[in-house]
Formats: C-alpha cells, structure tokens, sequence
C-alpha cells in the first residue's frame, strides 16, 4: 500500500494580526487544504482578509499563530532565505498589477525567475520563454517592451513568467481585475487549461463570483474567517 501525498498546501489553525497599536487581526484560525491539481477560488467582501490569506499561503508572509505547510513540510522553522527559495521553486504569483520589468522584453521578463533559479543554460531559458509565451499567443511579441503591449497582454506575459519554473501552484490575486471583460475570460481560460492539464494548481482570489465559478471549490471568508459560501 503507498502512502497517500500530503496537501500540497495545508494551514493549521492560522492567524494573522499586525502588531499596531491597536493590533489588527487580518486573519483569523483558518484551516484548510489544497490537494494538488485544485483550482480553488477564494472570494468575500472587501477586506474579509482574501489578499492577507493569500500571503500567507504564497510564504510572503508569516502566521502570527498556526502553520503553513508545503508538501506536508512545515514552513515556520525556514529562515527567510530558505521560504524564497521554496517560493522560487514551487509557487507562482500573479496580481492585479503586473509588475513586469519595463526595462526588460516580454521574452527576458519570462526569463528572469529562470535567471534567479539558475538551473537551465542562457538557451535553455530562452527556448522555456518562447515556449511558454508561444502557448498564450504572444509568439508575435517577444521583443516588445511591457509598456507596448496592451493591459491584457501584459496579464498573460504575467501568467507565462508565473509558469516560467513549473511551479506546483500557481497563486493569483485578482488576476483580472484591471482588465475587460474579454480578456478577463481570456486570462481565466488560461489558468483553467492549465490545471485541466495537470500542469498545476491554482488559487485564486476574487471579488467576482462569476470568475469564482470557474474553480473546482471556494473558499469565502468574512471577518478574517471560513464561512460558508453564500
Ligand atoms: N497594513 C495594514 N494596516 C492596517 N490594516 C490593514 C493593513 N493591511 C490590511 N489591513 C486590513 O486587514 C483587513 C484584510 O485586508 P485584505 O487586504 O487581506 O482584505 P481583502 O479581502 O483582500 O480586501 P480587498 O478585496 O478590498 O482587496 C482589511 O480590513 C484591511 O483594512
């Protein structure tokens, strides 16, 4: 009999509270799972903690109480050197903004977590970021700058350098919040494929709950907590 694989990301009974004067609690005894292969959305009103959570489960931030594990492997005792590399290695993120590089190509923006991960050779890199741009229909951009595309291109060279190490999961806050309709869906469609793929798992936060609806579970908080979805 094999043992079964632990969650890919797992929180146990975690807490998240600023340190102001009058502490803030951001979040608040959440546990759950993400098993890979999911696509799960997480929704709620604004300043239910939807962002704050997904820091937490993206290693940019730490429980106040509670653990965060990755692959079963409890990430509190990693200094913060070890959770960027774990980062690096695993996990993906994609926001509201791009934040792509305006100095760098489409192509060298892609290349860039490569770069930092130093595994592939300069053409190996190269051919990764043709691949991968090639595959969301920007084949035709990969020498353009960031500023000369239009917002939602800019969101799928976003997604391709979020794919550039094959992370496990793929983590996104509000990924379509700046764009239209039509490239809405567009981006959408490319994180469905992807899981549909068994290429990776996604975790998605939004306000929307049509864009919700595309994930295979949802996680809605209020107050810093799991309630259930209305
Ligand atoms: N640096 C901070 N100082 C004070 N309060 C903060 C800070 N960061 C977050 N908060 C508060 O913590 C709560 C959770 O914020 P968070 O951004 O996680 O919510 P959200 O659900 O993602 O909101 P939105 O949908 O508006 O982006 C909010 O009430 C917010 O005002």
């Amino acid at each position: 009999m094999t043992a079964s694989r632990p969650p890919l990301i797992e929180t146990r009974e975690v807490t998240r509270i600023l340190p102001l004067e009058v502490p803030v609690t951001l979040v608040k005894d959440i546990s759950l799972t993400v098993q890979a292969g999911e696509f799960v959305s997480v929704t709620g009103p604004s300043g239910s903690g939807k962002s704050s959570l997904l820091y937490l489960l993206g290693l940019l931030d730490r429980p106040t109480k509670g653990e965060v594990l990755v692959n079963g492997q409890p990430t509190g005792p990693l200094s913060d050197v070890a959770l960027c590399d774990l980062r690096l290695r695993k996990l993906g993120f994609v926001f509201q903004f791009h934040f792509l590089l305006a100095e760098f190509t489409v192509r060298e923006n892609v290349m860039v977590p490569m770069h930092k991960l130093g595994v592939l050779s300069l053409r190996q890199r190269t051919e990764r970021a043709e691949s991968l741009l090639g595959s969301i229909g920007l084949a035709d951009h990969l020498d353009k700058y960031p500023s000369q595309l239009s917002g939602g291109q800019r969101q799928r060279v976003a997604v391709a350098r979020a794919l550039a190490n094959e992370p496990e999961v793929i983590l996104a806050d509000e990924p379509t919040g700046n764009l239209d309709t039509k490239n809405s869906e567009v981006v959408q469609d490319i994180l469905r494929s992807l899981v549909d793929a068994g290429n990776t798992s996604v975790i998605m936060v939004t306000h929307d709950p049509a864009l919700a609806a595309h994930a295979d579970r949802n996680i809605h908080l209020v107050d810093g907590r799991i309630v259930p979805t209305p």
